[in-house]
């Protein structure tokens, strides 16, 4: 873990120059020099990341003394790696005083884990994390025994009931009996089963840690005492849970807050997220509301036409004398195969004639849905372009905390032992945090130490098969690490899924070390990825592949449904800084397409 000393002096400089091109923007300025509680409302490239993260260093290093430390709560692990990323180049990695990770992690790790027994949770001592196939059973149960009517309950009840659950958090009220009674009944039935297999599942965690703070002050004065600062990223993105407990920790119990959103980039009411919640907290009189308005991200034609792709009016701009950047459209003929060979055989090649000095790292091709990006990654492939893929039907998930860390080991025994990139100390941190559960003690983290050291030292050969690797790691590291672990069982899984498919006779057989964890290549790989985890990065230039009408909105829409896919659309087009490339099939454009095209026209 972390040393007391940190951040040092020269982690110190790293943000003050950071805060130094803050200071012109004076609403960037504002946000930095706040004091109390403090919103920032604004849309993309508008340095909300930059801002955040800039902040949080200052609140480490001059407002928050040591033992005491600072939570950053986002959305997903995505975000939260890119957060991660972002904070790394400050000087500041996660552990010790700084929590970085999803609202779930942060119910799971900081209250359910510590205080289930104290604040009477109900759960047995050694409750699980479900896995896929418990929380399948446990639906099955639950459906059989209220409603069973012979219809398969994951296609019709398990997105009706997610939806359910994370939007009406108290058990007791009229609104959750009689709303969608039958739903409710499901509700009360399956968190029953769970709890009689001794198992809590995903969306228990915030619930769970929602009512606990609810019930006991204590809880939240314990919560203060170690965060007294909170900070959120991606606020419009994060459910009622969220909400809740920020009402409480921060509006009662007094933990500073630090928030930012765009509610213009809210992609995820499918899940239960409700914009409506950033705005409501940014209208609150004890909180400093902060709204930027320029995009040092895109290009000031692509800034431009951002509001066109959004299809509303905002006051946005880039700020003077940024590059004008290019909206490209490639109608093309075709299925998605011949489509995502137009790609790389000719729109690639041409803008790398274009723009001389682009990598491919800075190319990134955006898709409304993972199986579209099979023709994509399956065409990249087959013209020897390396890849790194970012969505669901990526060979392993790279959301996964685990997979991330096997990455950075795999990386440290290609050349990283060399380099210093990741440093040993680095490796040793993350697996502290990821096997926190078995690494309780000083001499079990020196025992994991030890053994990590020894494996990756004599395993340190780029062209090894990737298969022996993760065998031996499997086997010499992890068995036992897995075995202490009540939350690791899904990830145990996704393990042995990526195992199997690395072994002989799996699709990738033949996979090296060094191509797991892209040595050779380095940045140099397109990122392929759906719009969705697009969020919050950024390249020069971005392709937008599947443009068409029925995938981006996709058929027969209602009006929210299509509002939705209007701000991912707005989303994936804001990545870009200096090019994007619509591609649709010629003669099924999305509507988006065709006003984005008819108003840069006009
Ligand atoms: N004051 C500034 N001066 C120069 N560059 C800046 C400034 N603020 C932000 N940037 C740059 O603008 C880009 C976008 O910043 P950032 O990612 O923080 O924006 P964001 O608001 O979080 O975007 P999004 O919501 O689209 O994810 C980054 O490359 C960042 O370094």
């Amino acid at each position: 873990m972390r040393s007391s000393t940190w951040p040092n002096v020269s982690d110190r400089r790293l943000y003050l120059k950071a805060a130094e091109e803050l200071r012109p923007n004076s609403g960037q300025w504002a946000a930095y020099e706040s004091e109390g509680h403090c919103v920032v409302i604004a849309g993309p490239g508008s340095g909300k990341t930059k801002t955040l993260t800039t902040k949080l260093a200052r609140i480490l290093s001059e407002d928050v003394q040591e033992p005491r430390g600072v939570a950053c709560i986002t959305y997903n692990n995505e975000c939260a790696r890119e957060l991660e990323q972002r904070l790394d180049a400050l000087g500041i990695e996660p552990g010790g005083r700084v929590f970085i990770g999803t609202v779930h992690s942060f119910s799971l790790t900081q209250i359910i884990l510590p205080y289930a027994k104290v604040a009477g949770m109900g759960l047995p001592g050694d409750f699980q994390v479900a896995t896929l196939q418990e929380q399948r059973g446990a639906l099955e149960r639950a459906y059989d025994r209220v409603i069973a009517r012979g219809e398969d309950p994951h296609r019709f009840w398990r997105l009706r009931m997610d939806r359910y659950r994370r939007s009406h958090l108290k058990r007791d009220t009229a609104a959750f009996r009689e709303q969608d009674a039958k739903c409710a009944e499901l509700v009360v039935a399956y968190e029953e089963e769970l709890r009689r297999a001794g198992l809590i599942d995903f969306d228990d965690m915030p619930l769970l840690s929602v009512r606990a703070l609810r019930e006991h002050q204590w809880l939240q004065d314990a919560i203060k005492a170690k965060y007294p600062v909170l900070i959120v990223d991606e606020y419009q993105d994060l459910g009622s849970a969220l909400h809740q407990m920020v009402m409480g920790l921060c509006f009662s119990t007094g933990i500073r807050l630090f928030a930012v959103g765009d509610v213009d980039q809210s992609i995820y009411g499918f899940t239960g997220a409700n914009p409506v919640l950033l705005e409501r907290l940014s209208q609150r009189e004890d909180v400093e509301t902060v709204r930027l308005r320029l995009n040092y991200r895109c290009g000031s034609k692509i800034v431009t036409a951002s509001q066109y792709a959004l299809g509303e009016e905002r006051d946005y701009e880039a700020p003077e004398g940024a590059e004008e950047g290019t909206v490209f459209f490639h109608p093309v003929n075709g299925n998605y195969d011949g489509q995502a060979g137009y790609v790389f055989d000719t729109l690639i090649p041409d803008a790398m004639a274009r723009l001389p000095d682009l990598r491919l790292g800075e190319v990134a091709i955006l898709y409304p849905a993972a199986w579209i990006g099979d023709a994509v990654a399956n065409a990249a492939q087959a013209r020897g372009y390396a890849t790194i893929r970012a969505d669901g039907n990526a060979i392993y998930p790279r959301s996964s905390r685990l997979m991330r860390w096997l990455e950075q080991c795999g990386t440290w025994c290609c050349e990283g032992w060399k380099s210093g990139n990741p440093r040993f100390s680095r490796l040793i941190d993350e697996g502290c945090r990821v096997f926190a559960e078995s690494l309780t003690s000083e001499e079990s983290r020196l025992d994991f130490q030890r053994a990590l050291m020894r494996l990756l030292w004599e395993h340190r050969e780029n062209a090894m098969s990737l298969h022996d690797w993760l065998l031996s790691v499997r086997h010499e590291i992890l068995r036992e690490l897995f075995a202490g672990s009540r939350t690791l069982a899904d990830e145990s899984d996704t393990l042995d899924a990526f195992i199997l498919k690395t072994a002989p006779g799996g699709a990738n057989e033949e996979m090296t070390l060094g191509q797991f964890c892209g040595h050779g290549e380095g940045n140099n790989r397109i990122n392929l990825t759906t719009l969705h985890s697009s969020k919050g990065r950024e390249f020069r230039l971005v392709v937008m592949f599947g443009m068409d009408d029925g995938r981006i909105p996709r058929p027969n829409p209602n009006e929210r449904e299509t509002r939705e896919a209007r701000r991912l659309f707005y989303v994936g087009f804001t990545r870009a800084e200096e090019e994007i490339h619509m591609l649709h099939s010629a003669n099924n454009p999305s509507p988006f397409v065709i006003e984005l095209a008819e108003r840069l026209e006009e």
